[in-house]
C-alpha cells in the first residue's frame, strides 16, 4: 500500500476526567504532588497534520483565541524539533470539540496528539520515555496523554500507573465558567497536605477532588451544576474545573441525563476508555507506511 506520509492526517486528541484528585505537598520548584486518577474519555478534539519539507511549522486551523504561538500543538511541534534536529516541518490544525479551560485537558491532549503524530510523520521513532520527557516539559497533564492508557498518577501527574478502570458512561458539564489553572493552585483555601495513600486504587473514602470546595464557593455556576447533577448519580468536578461529571452504566442512562440538563450550561456524553483512541489510530497508520 502507498504510504501516507505525505498525506494529511487526521487524529484524535482525547479528554480526560480526574475520579479524585489530592494533593500531598508542594516541591521546592513551586509545584504540587498529586494523587490522581486519570480517567481517558472517548471524546476527543481532532488534530490534523501535514508533513513539509522547509522545516516551516505553521498553525493553518485553531483557536482564534489563542496566538500560534501559544498553542499547544505548536509548542509540541516545536519541542519535537529540537529535539530531533529534524529538517521537517509541519501544517498542524485543531478542530475544537473540548471544551477550554475545562479541567478535561484538552490543550494538554492536543499537544500529545501533535508529539506522537509527529514523531511518526517525521519518522523520529523517539521511544515512549523520551517522548514523556518532553512532554513534562509542555505540561503536568500531558505525559498521561502520551502514555495513552487511564492511570493513577503521582508527582506532577507524571508518575503513571496504567489502571483498567470500568468502562461506564460518563456525563460531563461544562458551567460556562473559565478558572485559571495557575490561580487556583496558588488560592490559600487550599488543602495541600493529604495523607499519602499507599494503595493505588480508587480510594473507597476520602475521595474527593481537593479544588472542588474552593471553586464551589468562588463560582455559583459550579456549585449549581454540581447540585443538578447529583440528583442523578455522585457529581464531582474535574481537575481545576470547570467541568462537572457523573458516571451511569449505560449510555441510554446517561443520554437521558444529557438530555435534561439545563440549556445554560454545554453537555456530553462519553464512555470511558482504559485505552487512548490516539494510539490505536497511530497503530493504524504505522501499518499503513
Ligand atoms: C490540575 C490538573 C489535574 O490533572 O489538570 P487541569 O485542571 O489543568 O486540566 C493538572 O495538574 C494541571 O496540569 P496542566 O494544566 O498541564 O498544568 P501546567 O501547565 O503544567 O501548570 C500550570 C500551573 O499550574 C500549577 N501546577 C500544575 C501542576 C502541578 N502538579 N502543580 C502546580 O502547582 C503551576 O502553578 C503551573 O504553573
Ligand atoms: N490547543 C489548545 N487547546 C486549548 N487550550 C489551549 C491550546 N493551546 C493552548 N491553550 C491554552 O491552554 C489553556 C488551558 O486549556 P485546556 O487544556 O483546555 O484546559 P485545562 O488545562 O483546564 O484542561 C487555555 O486557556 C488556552 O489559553
Amino acid at each position: 500500500m502507498a504510504s501516507t506520509l505525505d498525506t494529511t492526517w487526521h487524529l484524535p486528541a482525547p479528554a480526560k476526567l480526574n475520579l479524585f484528585l489530592h494533593i500531598t505537598g508542594v516541591r521546592d520548584d513551586g509545584y504540587h504532588n498529586l494523587q490522581t486518577i486519570f480517567q481517558l474519555l472517548d471524546y476527543s478534539d481532532e488534530v490534523t497534520l501535514k508533513r513539509r519539507p522547509d522545516g516551516v511549522v505553521n498553525r493553518v486551523e485553531g483557536l482564534a483565541s489563542v496566538e500560534p504561538e501559544d498553542d499547544l500543538i505548536v509548542k509540541a511541534a516545536r519541542a519535537l524539533q529540537a529535539y530531533t534536529g529534524t529538517q521537517y516541518g509541519a501544517d498542524l490544525g485543531v478542530r475544537k470539540v473540548l471544551p477550554i479551560g475545562g479541567g478535561i485537558g484538552g490543550g494538554s491532549s492536543d499537544a500529545a496528539t501533535t508529539l506522537l503524530g509527529l514523531n511518526q510523520l517525521w519518522e523520529c521513532n523517539l521511544p515512549e520515555q523520551e517522548l514523556l520527557s518532553i512532554a513534562r516539559t509542555l505540561g503536568a497533564d500531558v505525559p498521561v496523554f502520551v502514555k495513552g492508557v487511564s492511570a493513577w498518577a503521582e508527582g506532577i501527574g507524571e508518575d503513571l500507573t496504567p489502571l483498567a478502570l470500568p468502562e461506564k458512561w460518563y456525563v460531563v458539564i461544562h458551567p460556562n465558567v473559565f478558572i485559571s489553572t495557575t490561580k487556583l493552585f496558588s488560592s490559600k483555601l487550599l488543602t495541600r497536605n493529604r495523607t499519602v495513600l499507599r494503595m493505588r486504587i480508587f480510594p473507597t473514602a476520602d475521595n474527593e477532588n481537593v479544588f472542588e470546595s474552593v471553586v464551589r464557593k468562588e463560582y455559583p455556576e459550579v456549585e449549581d451544576s454540581l447540585k443538578w447533577l447529583s440528583k442523578f448519580s455522585t457529581a464531582r468536578m474535574t481537575g481545576t474545573g470547570s467541568c462537572i461529571f457523573a458516571s451511569f452504566e449505560s449510555k441510554q442512562q446517561a443520554v437521558a441525563v444529557m438530555q435534561q440538563v439545563p440549556r445554560k450550561w454545554v453537555a456530553f456524553v462519553a464512555k470511558a476508555v482504559n485505552n487512548s483512541p490516539l494510539l490505536e489510530a497511530l497503530k493504524l497508520n504505522a501499518e499503513r507506511n
